[in-house]
């Protein structure tokens, strides 16, 4: 029988016991936010949309926990392990310039279809049935992707770590996030999502404080390259400058990074977890949120794989440290065998802890995001437009329980037909790639042609099959098996073609044959309608009958937060003159940060053919952790300041409810004049 590091019980109680404490914590911020704020967790824009109020800082947050998978701790720290220190940038890099370019995206659906809920409901407004029928398949197989790597990842990482059944662990995985969702919402969702970053952050500093600073095995940079040298001369990489870890001239390095673009343009671009950040987001700060989440990112692949990933290397021939499988780096396990190397039975807890922290907000990102395109782009769209907000809210809840059970099948078919969550991180650009262009144009440019984007999504998706197929069987004899099409070159093939075909076709038949798209018909999407001015009077004299009823209850104007964006401020943000500015802010720089980070740096590092020197690496490694640093302060220092007048309101309400006997609940009030 296999010796597992932690005992089976530990894998349940992480699964299960953090599943239930976060279920608890989500009912406890749900009561808070029903009790002292103005916004009801049962209202359904509230549900999906958080009633489009969420400050840059939150939102920031949000966009790194679900943009932190299994994978952005496992598969960048086994390409670390495969390739040497080219791997973590790759990753890193390869992976962060689609959240900042998916500004420029946030800055255009703000000023063209405001109140959507989903993409797909502008690709249907625009466009009709057929495109949103053909970008639903993209849509849906992208979220069925994600959280199916989500769910391979964190199995396998529980399964190796205390023996935990694999099945179990797919099953388990998604239901104990599906309850703490249907129970909060976008809302509780998000700040849920904070806790889950904080904790990340200072789990990830300990791996990198004990590897580069503590470690008796390591505990420097100097003792890293030290090992990283022997490394080399022990087992040299392939396609690496004289097969050395420490270069970022690595041929396979540079192919994972074209492949790992392509993806995660799929995976950002047309899943609509982004989409729903940028719709929760308050419209003024939209993209501020966006770079800012893109560029705190960053630092979590990049630095944790350059210290577990490398330590892995480093390690190997410790006792205490695993014999990796080529399988075993297919599914991340570079990380935590080099993590129990290191800290034994702790480094281990904490890997299982990170992990877990990682996958369920990733994966109740996508359970929201699965939610409300069955809810408004299923069900209100072909069987029920008329649907009641009741209805619309019980579909939704219906949709993340139902999404969950799917999560738990898919994970349970890949495992059993030996797909990893490696393989699929480099398949997904292939099958999902050719769509990218094509969204991309239909809510940015008003001369998109829809049948080129239909086929250029179509096309370049056969084109991107048979590529890799045909690429496949040329390098392997004939032979089609998961393991002969997971090769680099033959991943490579199918992703660019895809990715290419679908971009090319969709903008050259927009060239020749332009549309001349009035975005009005977008903007006009669940637009609220303008009160008629017999309601008007209505309101106002019920208002004022409840201000006088209401008189004698109400203390102080409670400046909650639900009072610092309302239906005023969000139409005041709504300016197009503002927004326009914040896209050009955004175009010029995610393209700039793009350049950098994808051009400028790694390029002529690699073609300078450059081993790094001691001193070279222990910059490389400074670098890290001093993004890390910025990446707390934007995701976990800033939000907590952006909210303290909202903090600080909520602890007067629950102050005065334990004082005051029930005094401290939330009061509306009409007149709204600041923003917290
Ligand atoms: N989110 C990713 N690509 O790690």
């Amino acid at each position: 029988m296999a010796e597992y590091l932690l005992p089976q019980g530990a894998g349940y109680g992480v699964v299960i016991g953090m599943g239930l404490f976060f279920s608890a914590f989500m009912i406890l911020l749900t009561a808070i936010q029903a009790r002292y704020t103005g916004f009801s967790p049962k209202d359904s824009e509230e549900f999906t949309s958080a009633s489009r109020s969420i400050k840059p800082g939150l939102i920031a947050s949000g966009i790194v926990s679900a943009w932190t998978w299994a994978a952005t701790l496992l598969q960048s720290s086994a390409v670390a392990y495969k390739y040497g220190l080219s791997g973590p940038w790759w990753y890193g890099a390869g992976a962060t310039v689609q959240i900042l370019l998916f500004a420029m995206l946030a800055a255009k659906l703000k000023l063209n279809a405001p109140y959507a809920h989903t993409w797909l409901e502008i690709v249907g407004a625009r466009w009709g049935r057929t495109a949103h029928l053909v970008f639903m398949f993209f849509g849906l197989a992208t979220c069925l992707i994600v959280s199916s790597m989500l769910i391979l990842g964190g199995s396998a990482t529980v399964t190796d770590l205390t023996g935990m059944h694999t099945i179990a662990a797919c099953f388990l995985i998604p239901l104990g996030v599906a309850i703490y969702v249907v129970v909060g919402g976008m809302r509780s969702t998000l700040l849920c999502d904070y806790t889950h970053t904080a904790v990340l952050f200072a789990i990830i500093l300990t791996f990198i404080f004990t590897v580069y600073a503590t470690s008796e095995k390591i505990g420097s940079p100097a003792k890293m390259h030290e090992l990283l040298t022997l490394s080399s001369l022990i087992n040299p990489v392939e396609g690496n400058k004289e097969g050395s870890y420490i270069t970022m001239r690595s041929e396979n390095g540079l192919v994972f990074g074209i492949i790992n673009i392509v993806g995660n343009f799929a995976t950002v671009f047309q899943d609509q977890a982004y989409w729903q950040r940028a719709i929760a987001s308050r419209p003024a700060t939209t993209v501020k949120a966006y770079l800012l989440g893109g560029l705190a990112w960053f630092s979590i692949p990049f630095t944790f794989a350059t210290t577990l990933g490398l330590a892995a290397v480093a390690l190997r021939g410790d006792p205490q440290m695993k014999v990796l499988t080529p399988a075993d780096v297919s599914a991340g396990l570079p990380a935590s065998a080099a993590a129990a190397a290191l800290l034994g039975k702790a480094g281990a807890a904490a890997i299982l802890i990170l992990l877990f922290l990682a996958v369920t907000s990733a994966c109740s990102a996508e359970l929201i995001a699965v939610s409300s395109l069955l809810t408004y782009d299923v069900y209100k769209a072909y069987i029920n437009p008329n649907a009641s907000e009741e209805q619309i809210l019980r579909v939704g809840h219906a949709g993340v329980a139902l999404y969950a059970i799917v999560c738990g099948i898919a994970g349970t078919i890949f495992y059993y037909i030996g797909v990893s969550m490696g393989w699929l991180y480099t398949f997904m650009g292939v099958l999902l790639g050719s769509a990218v262009v094509p969204i991309a144009l239909a809510i940015t440019w008003h001369k998109a042609n829809k049948w080129g984007c239909i086929g250029g999504a179509v096309l370049g998706f056969i084109g991107g099959m048979v590529a890799w197929l045909v690429t496949t069987a040329k390098l392997n004899h004939g032979v089609i098996t998961v393991v002969t099409s997971g090769g680099d070159y033959e991943m490579l093939a199918g992703n660019v073609t895809s990715i290419g075909f679908g971009g090319i076709i969709a903008v050259v038949s927009s060239l020749i044959w332009p549309d001349n798209f009035d975005w009005e018909t977008t903007r006009s999407i669940n637009r609220p309608a303008p009160p008629s001015p017999d309601a008007a009077e209505q309101d106002s004299k019920s208002d004022l009958e409840n201000e006088k009823k209401n008189a004698s209850e109400v203390v102080t104007k409670p400046a909650s937060i639900a009072d610092s964006f309302d239906a005023n401020e969000e139409a005041n943000e709504l300016d197009p003159v503002a927004l326009r500015k914040a896209f050009r802010f955004a175009s010029w720089a995610s393209i700039s940060l793009f350049v950098v980070l994808i051009l400028l740096i790694p390029l002529p590092l690699f073609f300078s053919q450059h081993i790094y020197t001691v001193a070279g690496f222990t910059g490389w490694v400074a670098v890290g952790i001093s993004w890390t640093f910025f990446s707390i302060f934007a995701v976990v220092i800033y939000p907590l300041w952006e909210s303290r007048v909202a903090m600080y309101q909520i602890s007067k309400g629950v102050i005065k409810d334990i004082f005051m006997k029930g005094g401290g609940r939330y009061q509306a009030e009409p007149p709204k004049t600041s923003a917290a």
